[in-house]
């Protein structure tokens, strides 16, 4: 099956000579739900925004829903419900007016079924009880939400969201999530950007992950955060003993927390972790829990790039 989103070499450098984007192979699978990844200023929105048609890419080549970006806008973009930088709306008018006049902005769009439509939306993204109210006094979460009903306006193959809960409070996240779930189960792909790692564990099947314009890596969320070993942690009282034994069998960059030692397993010819745990029995050090932490994320992005993720850019 082709996939939703290719790219091959995609490069943007701006006019100030600054790079982007660099040699970007990006491959977001039908069905999708792809958190785009990365610390503020590693080039995120700058991929969305030639993915979209709003700026020519340098060099290279963007493929959105089988067709070469920009060129096929036209045929693409009514099949992409896109929310880059904030929805524009008019705080004046009340949201249902809002999603009335972005309706009427669509040529495409049949006026003897807009009312539907909006209605349609609005129940959709759960305004439809306050679509009477001035979009002004909405909280951010609802302008949030009003934004991706006017991009749902019309049935969407592709939904693309540049850091959709930016500057929302926890429970507008929440909302946004749960409405971002709700659609993918709808079979819409959604391709999110986000520089919050717990987000897109929490909501994508796959993810890329972006640093000073280049893909680090993209594939499952699963198999990322698999294809780092987690740490071993070792809860006990003795902790020096503790780490004196993990040394022994090769366990590096030791860290002690309270009664928590925790050690990173060396990759070349790790220790059998059952030998690991009858030594510790064997030192006297009396182990209250034993095992392996699973590997999230943010340890798959130090461990590629050897950084924290900074998400202060
Ligand atoms: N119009 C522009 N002209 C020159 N440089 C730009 C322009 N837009 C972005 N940049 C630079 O390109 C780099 C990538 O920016 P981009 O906005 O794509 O990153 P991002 O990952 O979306 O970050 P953020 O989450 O902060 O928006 C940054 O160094 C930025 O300063």
């Amino acid at each position: 099956m082709e996939p939703v989103i290719a790219t091959l070499g995609l490069t943007k450098r701006y006019r100030g000579g600054q790079l982007a984007v660099d040699g970007l192979d990006l491959v977001v699978p039908r069905g999708s739900v792809f958190g785009f990844l990365g610390p503020n200023g590693s080039g995120k929105t700058t991929t969305i925004r030639m993915l979209m048609g709003l700026i020519e890419p340098t060099s290279g080549t963007a493929r959105v829903l089988g067709e070469a970006m920009p060129g096929a806008g036209r045929r693409v973009l009514p099949r992409v419900g896109a929310l880059i930088e904030g929805p524009a709306l008019y705080g004046f008018l009340s949201g249902r007016d809002n999603l009335v006049r972005f309706d009427a902005a669509d040529p495409t769009a049949d006026p003897r079924t807009r009312a539907a439509r909006v209605e349609g939306a609005l129940d959709r993204v759960g305004l439809a009880g306050a679509a009477g109210k001035k979009a002004r006094a909405y909280s951010l979460g609802m302008k949030q939400r009003l934004g991706l009903a006017s991009a749902l306006l019309r049935p969407r193959e592709l939904l693309v969201l540049d850091e959709p809960t930016n500057g929302l409070d926890p429970q507008g996240m929440r909302e946004i999530r749960s409405l971002v779930r709700q659609l993918a189960s709808d079979g819409t792909t959604v391709f999110l950007s986000s520089h919050l790692l717990d987000e897109i564990e929490q909501v994508c099947t796959h993810a890329a992950v972006m640093a000073q314009g280049r893909l680090l890596t993209q594939g499952t969320v699963a198999d990322l955060a698999s294809s780092v070993r987690g740490r071993l942690a070792v809860t006990t009282p003795d902790t020096a003993d503790a780490v004196r034994v993990l040394k022994e069998h090769g366990v590096i960059d030791l860290v002690v927390t309270d009664d928590r030692v925790t050690g990173e397993l060396p990759a070349a010819g790790p220790p059998d972790l059952a030998d690991v745990n009858a030594a510790l029995v064997r030192a006297d050090v009396r182990v209250r829990a034993f095992g392996t932490q699973r590997a999230s994320l943010e340890d798959a992005f130090v461990a590629l790039t050897g950084e924290g993720f900074d998400v202060a850019g």
